[in-house]
């Protein structure tokens, strides 16, 4: 199935994704799943968690803003997606900045099984116990072979892992893809790497394969490209990153950059 086979049939369908996501990103993530064709809900107490992961289709954990009250919740969240095998989603923002956040992936990745886990490249080295200067939640500086840091995460999380960067990694422990779409302008925009795991979920709603993650990635990347040639200045860039969502069409396969 081409990559915009898969946005076609989200778009049929408009599955309802739980996003757990951070305080920086949440207005960003709602308006991107709703202009790419997809329905979000965001929900964190412990008292509800496990009813918004059944009516929905799939769940984005995001752990950038994490407090021990979302924290339980999304313990509780995981456990419920993995009980209705639906997509699980996990982005282990600035996993390397603090000892809080290392306790927290820890624990979130024993208690729950992920489909998914999507992040930077400091963050996927960092759970991978792999030495790396990130900055924050920004990548920063490492010095390791993506494509087998893809692999080797996928093979020790027994799930995919996609990393983002000028290329993205894309690997079930098997396969590895690499997808060139995307603009470096992307990192100025703040919950650029957060949208994309929810739309990396909503994704998963269709199907859950490497090759749905794969045409998450290249689509989205694809959106970005056109962005750029709308404006080549952050603020006024993600306003039409929002619209290049809304607008891809059967079209962009075409423009789709991938190494494999
Ligand atoms: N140097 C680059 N060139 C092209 N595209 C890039 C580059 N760096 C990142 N991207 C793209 O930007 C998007 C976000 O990736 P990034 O690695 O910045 O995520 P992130 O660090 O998790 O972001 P955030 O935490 O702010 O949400 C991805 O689609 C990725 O392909
Ligand atoms: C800037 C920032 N701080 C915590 S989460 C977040 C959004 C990007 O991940
Ligand atoms: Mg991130």
């Amino acid at each position: 199935m081409d990559a915009y086979s898969y946005l076609y049939a989200l778009r049929q369908t408009s599955p309802l994704v739980h996003n757990m996501t951070n305080q920086v990103v949440a207005n960003f993530v709602a308006n991107g799943l709703l202009a790419l064709g997809a329905s979000p809900i965001m929900a964190y107490a412990e008292e509800e968690v496990g009813t918004i992961t059944n009516i929905c289709h799939s769940t984005a954990l995001n752990i950038g803003t994490i407090t021990s009250e979302a924290f339980y919740a999304m313990l509780l969240a995981g456990k419920a997606a993995n009980e209705l095998d639906h997509p699980l989603v996990f982005d282990p923002v600035g996993v390397g900045a603090s000892d809080y956040r290392k306790k927290c992936v820890e624990r979130l990745l024993e208690t729950a099984q992920m489909t998914l886990i999507r992040g930077n490249a400091g963050e996927i080295a960092t759970l991978c116990g792999i030495q790396w200067e990130a900055k924050g939640v920004d990548s920063g500086e490492g010095d390791y072979d993506l494509q087998n840091l893809a692999k080797e995460a996928a093979i020790k999380f027994n799930c995919m892992i996609a990393i983002s960067g000028e290329i993205d990694w894309i690997s079930d422990g098997q396969r590895i893809v690499g997808v060139k779409n995307g603009h470096s302008l992307m990192t100025k925009v703040t919950g650029m790497g957060c949208l994309l795991t929810a739309v990396s979920a909503a994704f998963l709603a269709v199907e859950q394969s490497l090759d749905s993650v794969i045409a998450a990635h290249s689509l989205y990347g694809v959106a970005g490209d056109y962005a750029y040639q709308k404006s080549t200045m952050p603020g006024t860039f993600q306003m039409h990153f929002i619209d290049q969502l809304y607008l891809l069409n059967e079209n962009d396969n075409q423009y789709i950059n991938i190494i494999e």
